[in-house]
């Protein structure tokens, strides 16, 4: 895979504005919603029972994130990810803080079994997934001796059939015979809550316009890093971050992509000699 490969994908949503469905959490709402427009989506929030089958069929992509789960919410994400499975339209899992309470770990693994085209989450979400249960995880963000990305993205990709995405220092996305490290972002992102499901939401646009899901993941999480990194250059902390990110967003073009995007293609155990 190379980056003319999924470069192309940006103008893709701007010309057809997908609509994506997001089951969000009560935190970051806002944010994902106008991440979504700056790029050129169309986000739709809607996540109670009683509308969610009717807005997921009008929907390009959906996006499930555990990050405020309640029973009613958890219910309401499954009937989507059935009827969105059951449609052929692509949904993502963003499993956030997967390790704090057995409500997220029984809604993670209820949710697992609706193929999720991707899995996107931080490296201690992805170990928790992968049943390694020594990791602790006492809240949303990675915190303590996580694993890196690469090696959380490659065991949870080993046991399910998803793309998984991972994201840290040095992302890392994997599926079970391929894996590419994105070495773009800046620290300060994560002084600022909810640019992961930003860019969980920015992979169900990519979705949208495109068959390949391990491209559309690449893609988020390349420009993701790359708004991160435009948005540090003017930035005076976190607070003045989220704004200029946004506008990364909406400015950033497929040449940009290009130029700045860090890529370290890896050969998986599972795929010695494969070419991306
Ligand atoms: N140490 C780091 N250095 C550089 N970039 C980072 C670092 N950690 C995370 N990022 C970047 O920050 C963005 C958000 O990823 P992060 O891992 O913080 O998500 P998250 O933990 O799910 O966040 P949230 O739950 O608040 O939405 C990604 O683009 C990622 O590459
Ligand atoms: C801080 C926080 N708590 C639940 S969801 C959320 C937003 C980041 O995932
Ligand atoms: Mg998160």
């Amino acid at each position: 895979m190379q980056i003319d490969d999924v470069a192309p994908y940006l103008n893709a949503v701007r010309e057809q504005r997908p609509l994506i469905h997001c089951i969000t959490n009560d935190v970051t709402q806002a944010i994902t919603a106008n991440a979504l427009l700056a790029l050129g989506a169309s986000p739709v929030m809607a996540r109670d029972a009683a509308e969610v089958e009717e807005v997921v069929r009008r929907a390009a992509a959906l996006v499930i994130n555990l990050g405020t789960p309640t029973p009613a919410r958890i219910d309401a994400s499954v009937k989507a990810a059935e009827v969105a499975r059951a449609l052929g339209i692509p949904w993502v899992l963003d499993p956030v803080g997967v390790g704090a309470s057995a409500l997220r770990r029984d809604a993670a693994a209820a949710l697992l079994t609706k193929g999720p085209a991707v899995i996107r989450g931080n490296a201690a979400e992805a170990a928790c997934l992968s049943g390694q249960t020594t990791t602790v995880v006492p809240g949303v963000d990675a915190v303590g001796a996580v694993p890196t990305a690469r090696d959380a993205a490659v065991d949870l990709a080993a046991v399910r059939d998803s793309v998984v995405a991972v994201t840290a220092a040095r992302d890392c996305i994997a599926d079970r015979t391929r894996a590419l490290e994105i070495d773009n972002g800046v620290v300060m992102m994560t002084r600022v809550t909810g640019l992961g499901c930003c860019t969980t939401a920015l992979v169900a646009a990519f979705l949208a316009v495109s068959e390949d899901a391990f491209g559309a993941a690449v893609a988020a999480l390349t420009i993701m890093g790359i708004a991160g990194e435009r948005a540090a250059g003017t930035a005076r902390g976190p607070g003045s971050l989220e704004p200029a990110l946004l506008d990364s967003l909406y400015d950033i073009g497929p040449a940009d992509l290009v130029r700045e995007a860090r890529w370290h293609p890896l050969s998986t155990p599972a795929a010695e000699g494969v070419a991306l």
